[in-house]
């Protein structure tokens, strides 16, 4: 029941307020400043000296990882990791831990920083522990019992804290301040593997925490190692790692994450993305830069012109991985990673992380990586129980008269809390602009997110739907992927998309970091191809199937469908390279879950489920694939 549903999500955002509160979300400011005007409190001394690391667990200067607390075994574990001479940097020699910006002499950028925390954290920095008792609300209990795969060889154990990891004294100082008390599942196996200098292809649900994932063992790699003398060639900069995104809106927000998390630390980060003047991006590069998150374009225009070189590249990191392989951006990314001058695979750490991945897509990856590691957390490309899904019969021409139904049903019911948002996804962008104006004059304040906006409007959109001015957010596909917005209590698949991957990534815009989330979904005729997939994931998540989505399934299934989770290959439920004979360890949480079982979805469909080639495109109609950067 629906109410049931309600109160659970009030209760939820009542036990998490403390953290939102303090943690989860920015600092609140009394005026938004996109990122790529975020540059003058920032603005380093040039002159200083090089920071020192002497806080840095006692281990300055030592470029190779210590894992003597990683997990049981680890003494006997062979040597993972991959020391700095094996990819020609010879140490410099510089003190305190080898960390940055040895490009323009240094400087102490720690004294200069904006505190993204606010004043107030002190208290939560210094604290000496990972204290469990001051768990700041994120339920944890939904992911114990997660099913974890790993396949590849010589994997290191996952860890059960972050204290048993050595990340780093300011870095566990930022992980305390965003009151992380445990590592979720996939930080639990992805950093100790990405510390153990392997290339990984993680796939875990949305929501689950990928980001810190692979921005905690970078942020900790670049502080820990020593690099060469990073070259000096006028007005052009040498990051040591790439984070590359689909959308602009995700670049900034893994930027703002990635901040966080490397305060103080003298890591730098910035960002680069379309829409947003170049200029002020160039000068924010030209003062220094170690991680640069970029959405492809604007980086292939930056190497263009000369003004990012990836040779100095140690890591690499492809969030929403599977869209950045896909039609629409692989040649991009093969320029990127393979035209320009960045180390070869081998020679750099590469990590691809997506809560979806499509067998064709694994492969296709696999050009990337070298001798990685595939990670799976849950079912690949499933969603998580946290959601309730709900499908409704609805003709193309009561969708809004439907939706208005719902909409007033939970502003009576006050279903979703004062704070709750409501994301309503639709085909085309012309679709969109036309809902929020019938909802704005109806009632019911929207706006808009889409490819045909400004950046500067799409920020906009942003910052007034996750303030709750604007509560109902009408977005096409570009807002589908990775945004992390507080809140947001209620996802609306008013047109349901082609790709049930894509249903996937858009329902997952709720029910994130252990909070639940409500997600409905507007069915027709028209969406006869998702009957399948849709019902095998529902059924994968226990949620209830109506009989009649349940028959259209049927008829699919004789029908030839091709758009199927396990037949159709789009779902590539496990590493694709796993019908050779590489290592695989299975590491089921809570037992109860047998053999592969949680792959097989359909059951009868087990034996045939990855002999089908390809077939994970198609589906992005021509309205949607433009919204995209
Ligand atoms: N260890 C942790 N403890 C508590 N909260 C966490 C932890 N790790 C991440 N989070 C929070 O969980 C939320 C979701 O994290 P994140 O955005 O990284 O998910 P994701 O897996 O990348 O999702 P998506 O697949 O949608 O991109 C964020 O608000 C993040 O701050």
């Amino acid at each position: 029941m629906r109410t049931s549903w309600a109160d659970s999500v009030a209760n939820s955002a009542s036990e998490t307020a403390v953290s939102d509160n303090n943690s989860l979300r920015r600092p609140t400011r009394s005026t938004y400043v996109p990122p790529h005007l975020r540059s003058a409190s920032d603005t380093p001394n040039l002159s200083g000296p090089a920071p020192e690391r002497t806080n840095f667990n006692g281990n300055a200067g030592v470029s190779q990882l210590s894992r003597s607390s990683m997990g049981g075994g680890g003494g006997s574990k062979p040597e993972l990791g991959r020391q700095s001479q094996g990819y020609g940097y010879a140490g410099s020699g510089r003190g305190g831990g080898g960390c940055l910006n040895n490009r323009s002499g240094g400087w102490d950028r720690r004294e200069r920083e904006v505190n993204p925390f606010g004043d107030n954290d002190e208290a939560d920095a210094r604290g000496q522990a990972f204290n469990e008792q001051e768990n700041s609300g994120i339920n944890f209990d939904p992911y114990q019992d997660i099913p974890v795969e790993t396949s590849g060889e010589n994997v290191p154990p996952p860890v059960n804290t972050f204290a048993e990891i050595d990340l780093g004294e300011l870095l566990d100082q930022n992980i305390r301040r965003c009151k992380y008390v445990k590592p979720t599942p996939v930080q639990r196996h992805a950093i100790p593997i990405v510390l153990g200098g392997r290339d990984l292809m993680a796939c875990a649900q949305t929501g689950s925490g990928k980001t810190a994932a692979f921005c905690f063992p970078i942020i900790s790699g670049i502080m820990r190692e020593q690099y060469a003398q990073r070259p000096r060639v006028a007005r052009t900069v040498y990051p040591l790692a790439l984070i590359l995104s689909p959308t602009r809106e995700l670049s900034c927000q893994i930027h703002d994450e990635a901040k966080k998390f490397s305060y103080q630390t003298g890591v730098k980060v910035v960002v680069a993305y379309g829409g947003a003047p170049i200029n002020q991006q160039l000068r924010e590069l030209e003062r220094g830069v170690d991680i640069l998150v970029a959405t492809p374009g604007r980086l292939v225009d930056l190497l263009e012109r000369a003004r990012v070189s990836l040779q100095m590249i140690r890591y690499l990191a492809l969030d929403e991985a599977d869209r950045m392989l896909d039609m629409g951006f692989e040649p991009q990314i093969r320029k990127i990673v393979e035209q320009m001058d960045m180390p070869n695979r081998g020679m750099r750490q590469t990590m691809l992380f997506s809560a979806t991945f499509p067998r064709e897509i694994q492969r296709l990856a696999s050009d990337f990586l070298s001798d990685y590691i595939f990670l799976a957390v849950g079912r690949v490309g499933s969603s998580t129980d946290l959601i309730v899904q709900r499908v409704e019969f609805v003709q193309e021409s009561d969708k809004r008269s439907h939706l208005m139904d719902l909409l007033h049903a939970q502003r009576e019911n006050g279903a979703h809390g004062k704070q709750a948002l409501t994301l309503v996804f639709v085909e085309t962008k012309k679709g969109a602009d036309s809902l929020e104006h019938w909802l704005c004059i109806n009632g019911f304040p929207a706006t808009t997110i889409h490819g045909d906006r400004t950046q500067q409007e799409r920020e906009l959109a942003l910052r007034s739907f996750k303030s709750g001015k604007t509560p109902i957010l009408v977005a096409t596909d570009v807002a589908a992927r990775g945004l992390d917005i507080p809140h947001v209590a209620h996802v609306v698949n008013f047109d349901l998309p082609n790709d049930i991957d894509d249903y996937v990534h858009r329902i997952g815009r709720t029910g994130r970091a252990g909070k639940t989330g409500l997600a409905t979904a507007f069915f027709n005729e028209g969406n006869l191809s998702l009957a399948r997939p849709l019902t095998e994931l529902m059924q994968e998540a226990s949620q209830e199937v109506p009989a009649w989505l349940t028959r259209y399934a049927s008829r699919a299934l004789y029908g030839g469908n091709k758009n199927r989770r396990n037949g159709g290959g789009r779902f590539g439920g496990r590493d694709f390279r796993r019908e050779g004979s590489l290592g695989r360890n299975l590491d089921h949480y809570g037992g109860g879950n047998g053999g592969t079982a949680y792959y097989g979805g359909g059951g009868g469909n087990g034996g045939t489920a990855y002999a089908v080639p390809g077939n994970y495109g198609g589906g992005y109609a021509s309205g949607v694939t433009s919204a995209w950067d």
